[in-house]
C-alpha cells in the first residue's frame, strides 16, 4: 500500500483525531442527503414499531463515512454497536459468540462483509433471515446440532464494492445504500466542522480550497485540514486562508484536481505504454507495481467519477479529458474528443 497524503486509507494518527471530529448523529453526517433522508425514516419507523431496525448494507469507496454511518445508525437507535469484519470471523463458532451476545435491537457492524469465509456465510443466513443459528454440539458419530435463537437484531455490512458480495448475501439486506464522493460544498462543510472541533483557524476560502483537492473523501478532508494547519503554524500566521491552504498543498504535491503522483503515474501509464487503452486492469496494476485491489478499490473510482478514466468491457481508457490534464495532445478518434475540440476552439 502506498503511503500517500490522499490516501483514503486511515493511518494511524487519523484513527485518535477521527474518534474526535467523527459525526455521532443523523444531522452531523454531513452530505449524502438521499442516504441521510432514508434511513431517518427507516430509523424512526423501526423505532415506532419496538423493532431492530433491518439490516443495512453500506457500500462505497474507502474513508467516505461507512464506518461512521454504522455508529450513527446505532447512535440514532439507542442500541450498542458491535463491531468485527469479514477476515477477523474465521469460524462458524466465533460468530455464533458474537451473535449470541447481543441485546435485542442491538447492532452487529461487520467491516469488509465481502471477506466473509462460505461456512460463516452459511450460519448468517439464517441468523439475519429468523433469528436462529444452527450450531453443532460434540465431534465424530456423537455430534448433534442444535438451534439457538437469538435476540432480533441489525446487521450492518460494509464493502468497498457491493459488486463482491454473494447473491444470496446481498439479498438478505432490506436497506442497502451506497455512499457517492461528497461535493465540493459538503467537503467545505465537513473541513469548517472539523477545524471547529480541533480549535484550528480557517477562513471559509481556506476550507474551499482544501476540500477541492480532497478526492470528494471525508477522511483526505480532514487529514489535508490538519497538514495545513501545520503549514500555516511555522510558515504562516496560524490561520488557513487560502494562499496557506493552496501553498500546503503543494507543498504535499496535491494538485488543483486532487490529484498526486500516483494518480498522474496511473494515467500517464495508459497514454504512454498502453496507448491510451484499453488496457487491462492487471497489466495496468503490474506496471505501476500496485495491487489490483488497490487500483480498483482506491484510486480508480475518483479518477472514473471525474471523467479521466473510462471502464470499457475490454479494460480501463484515458479520456481526452486526461490527455489535456497532462498536457498532451488528444489523438483523433479518442472518447470525449467533442469536449476536446470544444475547449480548443474556444477563445
Ligand atoms: N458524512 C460525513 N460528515 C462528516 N464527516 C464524515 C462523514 N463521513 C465521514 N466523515 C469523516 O471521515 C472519516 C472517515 O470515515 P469512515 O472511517 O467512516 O470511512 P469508511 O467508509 O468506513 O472507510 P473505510 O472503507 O476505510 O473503512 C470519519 O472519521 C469522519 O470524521
Ligand atoms: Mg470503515
Amino acid at each position: 500500500m502506498t503511503d500517500r497524503v490522499i490516501s483514503p486509507d486511515a493511518a494511524l494518527d487519523d484513527e485518535r483525531l477521527e474518534a474526535s471530529i467523527r459525526p455521532k448523529r443523523l444531522d452531523e453526517y454531513l452530505g449524502q442527503q438521499p442516504v441521510r433522508d432514508q434511513l431517518k425514516i427507516f430509523i424512526e419507523a423501526a423505532k415506532r414499531r419496538g423493532e431492530a431496525l433491518d439490516h443495512v448494507l453500506i457500500f462505497g469507496p474507502p474513508g467516505l463515512g461507512k464506518t461512521t454511518l454504522s455508529h450513527v445508525i446505532a447512535n440514532e437507535m439507542g442500541v450498542q454497536l458491535r463491531q468485527t469484519s469479514g477476515p477477523v470471523i474465521e469460524r462458524a463458532g466465533d460468530l455464533a459468540a458474537l451473535l449470541t451476545n447481543l441485546q435485542p435491537h442491538d447492532v452487529l457492524f461487520v467491516d469488509e462483509i465481502h471477506r466473509l469465509s462460505p461456512v460463516v456465510e452459511e450460519v448468517l443466513y439464517p441468523a439475519m433471515e429468523d433469528f436462529q443459528i444452527d450450531i453443532m454440539i460434540g465431534e465424530g458419530p456423537a455430534a448433534r446440532s442444535i438451534k439457538l435463537d437469538l435476540p432480533p437484531f441489525t446487521l450492518i455490512g460494509a464493502t468497498t464494492r457491493a459488486g463482491l458480495l454473494t447473491g444470496p448475501l446481498r439479498d438478505r439486506f432490506g436497506i442497502v445504500q451506497r455512499l457517492e464522493f461528497y461535493s465540493a460544498g459538503e467537503l467545505t462543510d465537513i473541513v469548517r466542522r472539523s477545524a471547529k472541533i480541533l480549535g484550528i483557524a480557517c477562513e471559509a476560502e481556506g476550507a474551499a480550497e482544501i476540500a477541492k483537492r480532497s478526492r470528494g473523501t471525508p477522511r483526505i478532508a480532514n487529514r489535508l485540514l490538519r497538514r495545513a494547519r501545520d503549514f500555516a503554524q511555522v510558515m504562516a500566521d496560524g490561520a488557513i486562508t487560502r494562499e496557506v491552504a493552496d501553498q500546503a498543498m503543494g507543498m504535499l504535491k496535491v494538485d488543483a484536481e486532487g490529484f498526486d503522483e500516483l494518480d498522474r503515474r496511473l494515467l500517464r501509464s495508459i497514454i504512454e505504454n498502453f496507448d491510451g487503452g484499453p488496457v487491462g486492469v492487471e497489466s495496468l496494476a503490474a506496471g505501476l507495481s500496485e495491487e489490483r485491489g488497490t487500483l480498483e478499490d482506491v484510486i480508480e473510482p475518483y479518477l472514473i467519477q471525474q471523467g479521466f478514466l473510462i471502464r470499457t468491457a475490454r479494460g480501463r481508457m484515458a479520456s481526452a479529458k486526461a490527455y489535456r490534464y497532462l498536457g498532451l495532445r488528444t489523438p483523433a478518434g479518442r472518447a470525449g474528443d467533442l469536449f476536446a475540440a470544444e475547449a480548443e476552439s474556444g477563445p
